[in-house]
């Protein structure tokens, strides 16, 4: 039987099936495909304007099999070259003080510095909450502690780019992550977050959280994978060593069997969070600052310094 070609070029042997759509692809037209789709998205949501600093949050790559914020880096700097954006970019990692997991995947971001010619900063929850993951772990144990660390991970990119002086982050967020999100709010009922979770990118405000996107709201995390393993990237994949968040792990077991059933269903759970309305008279956070350091706030302490707090009272709630 002969080969089958690739649908595109119809001349190179077809090497992969493109989880978007199915398709046969030779591994060219595949990063083309790939690295188009992402320049579209940044074209047709103008992400950015050129002058701009932006930092991408590098995590080197966590879970089985994410290599988001590699590939990011990769592809940002490469449509960068080739359609000159005018951007300066940089890597911010945020060190949250994970033994034998951050550490290592630290040394990943090292190298994709070196890979990419790309300056890169630290940041660590300890220089800036004087907590480590470790020690919130080894004082609250693991039931809460993704919580702390999301928490504080939201605000040390914005306080990490601060220092860099750049004025937009960027992040690997896919579009597996989107759909969970939405999915994950639904069943939470976080009407608030459900209408936000969408947005590809949210604006900055006075209280020093930063414009931020998400150029691979539209990318398929297979395809990342994928991407990153036929370029050879290279990146670190292991589980974070702290308990999984149980409950974005139904939405995402959950999402993954709709996708083997309908590949569509991820960019379709998206298309259908973002066309929600709320309606009008439903309750909304309002947006302040907080009273001890500044950070935007929806009551009088942020939820990092209200966190801080417990932890520093010995009495975490
Ligand atoms: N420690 C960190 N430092 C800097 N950025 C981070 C860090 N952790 C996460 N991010 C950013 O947030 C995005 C989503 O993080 P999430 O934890 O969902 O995925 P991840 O599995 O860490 O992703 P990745 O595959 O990029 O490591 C990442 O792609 C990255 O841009």
């Amino acid at each position: 039987m002969a080969p089958k070609l690739c649908s595109i070029c119809q001349t190179e042997r077809a090497m992969l099936r493109r989880p978007k759509t199915l398709q046969r692809l030779c591994r060219a037209c595949f990063y083309t495909v790939f690295e188009t789709e992402v320049h579209q998205t940044i074209q047709r949501h103008q992400l950015f304007k050129r002058g701009d600093r932006v930092a991408i949050g590098a995590s080197g790559g966590k879970g089985k099999q994410h290599a988001d914020s590699t590939v990011l880096a990769y592809v940002l700097k490469l449509l960068n070259e080739r359609y000159d954006y005018g951007l300066e970019l940089f890597l911010l990692s945020i060190d949250e003080g994970i033994t034998g997991y951050r550490d290592d995947s630290l040394e990943t971001v090292k190298r994709n510095r070196d890979q990419y010619a790309l300056p890169l900063k630290i940041v660590s929850y300890e220089e800036l909450y004087g907590w480590t993951m470790d020690r919130i772990v080894a004082t609250i144990g693991q039931k809460n502690n993704c919580t702390f660390c999301g928490v504080f991970r939201r605000q040390a990119l914005d306080r990490g780019a601060a220092r860099l002086g750049v004025n937009h982050i960027v992040t690997g967020h896919n579009a597996d992550d989107v759909a969970e999100t939405v999915l994950m709010n639904i069943l939470r009922g976080d009407i608030a977050r459900l209408q936000r979770c969408t947005e590809i990118v949210t604006p900055g405000d006075m209280e020093g959280a930063l414009p931020r996107s998400k150029p691979f709201k539209y990318t398929y995390e297979k395809e990342i994978v994928m991407y990153a393993y036929f370029k050879k990237l290279d990146y670190f994949s292991t589980e974070c060593i702290y308990s999984p968040n149980a409950y974005r792990g139904y939405a995402r077991a959950f999402l993954k069997d709709l996708e083997a059933v309908r590949p569509s269903a991820i960019l379709d759970i998206i298309h259908a969070g973002e066309a929600l309305l709320v309606r009008g008279d439903v309750k909304m956070p309002v947006q302040g600052q907080c009273e001890r350091c500044g950070y935007v706030a929806s009551n009088k302490l942020c939820k990092a310094c209200l966190l801080l707090e417990g932890l520093n009272r010995g009495l975490p709630k």
